[in-house]
């Protein structure tokens, strides 16, 4: 029997609804509401049926998970410990990168970069000893050399009260290092044996 043609308009709207919330599912990958769930305010344009389960199997949530890359399957709040690992091989990192001969700007905005640590590290009771750490050794920044064991003494204080072990700090040029860059086009600005 023929079709009423605003039934067979109403099911090619549902068509193209479906094909769209599945290219944007795709792309953002979140979940495609349950059909049941549909309603004026859902993702569906509050045009589905109890048939619309329009992502074959291939494409389920589920499976476009298993697609991501490790790294970002594992992602998941951040614990204190990842957040100090990243937030030390930064700093550790940015003083080995550190000029040799630095500029007054430059030691202007180490120093102003360990006060905001100090202030804005988004773990409250850290920040709040490293305020204290911070104010007892206030920043060494005259050359690469001073920063890096400045940085190294700082770690070695909360590697201390945390009951961690202590690392040699004439050891930290072996552990850190210049950052692998063709060059050294990652040196900061005003390193003497790079720029001229
Ligand atoms: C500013 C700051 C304040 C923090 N305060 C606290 C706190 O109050 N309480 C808390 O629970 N956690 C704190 N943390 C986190 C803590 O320091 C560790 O990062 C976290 O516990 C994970 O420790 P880890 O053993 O994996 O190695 P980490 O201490 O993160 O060290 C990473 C790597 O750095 C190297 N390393 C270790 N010591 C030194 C050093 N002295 N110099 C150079 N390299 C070194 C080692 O190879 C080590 O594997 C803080 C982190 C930061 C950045």
């Amino acid at each position: 029997m023929s079709e009423n043609p605003l039934q067979l308009l109403f099911k090619t709207y549902e068509k193209v609804s479906n094909s769209i919330q599945s290219q944007l599912a795709h792309f953002i990958s979140v979940p495609k509401p349950p059909s049941s769930h549909n309603d004026d305010h859902s993702f569906s344009l509050g045009l589905s049926s109890s048939s619309s389960n329009n992502l074959p199997p291939s494409k389920s949530p589920t499976s476009q998970h298993s697609e991501l890359p490790k790294q970002e399957k594992n992602a998941g709040p951040v614990t204190k410990e990842d957040l100090g690992r990243a937030t030390w091989t930064f700093l550790h990192t940015l003083g080995a990168q550190y000029p040799d001969k630095p500029t007054r700007q430059q030691k202007r905005d180490v120093k102003e970069l360990m006060a905001i640590l100090s202030r804005m590290y988004p773990c409250k009771e850290c920040a709040d000893h490293f305020k204290e750490v911070l104010r007892a050794n206030p920043v060494q920044a005259g050359s690469q050399a001073e920063f890096s064991q400045w940085l190294c003494y700082m770690h070695n204080v909360v590697n201390r009260s945390l009951n961690k072990p202590i690392f040699p700090c004439d050891r930290v040029d072996a552990r850190w290092g210049k950052l692998d860059c063709e060059q050294r086009a990652c040196d900061l600005q005003g390193t003497d044996k790079f720029w001229p």
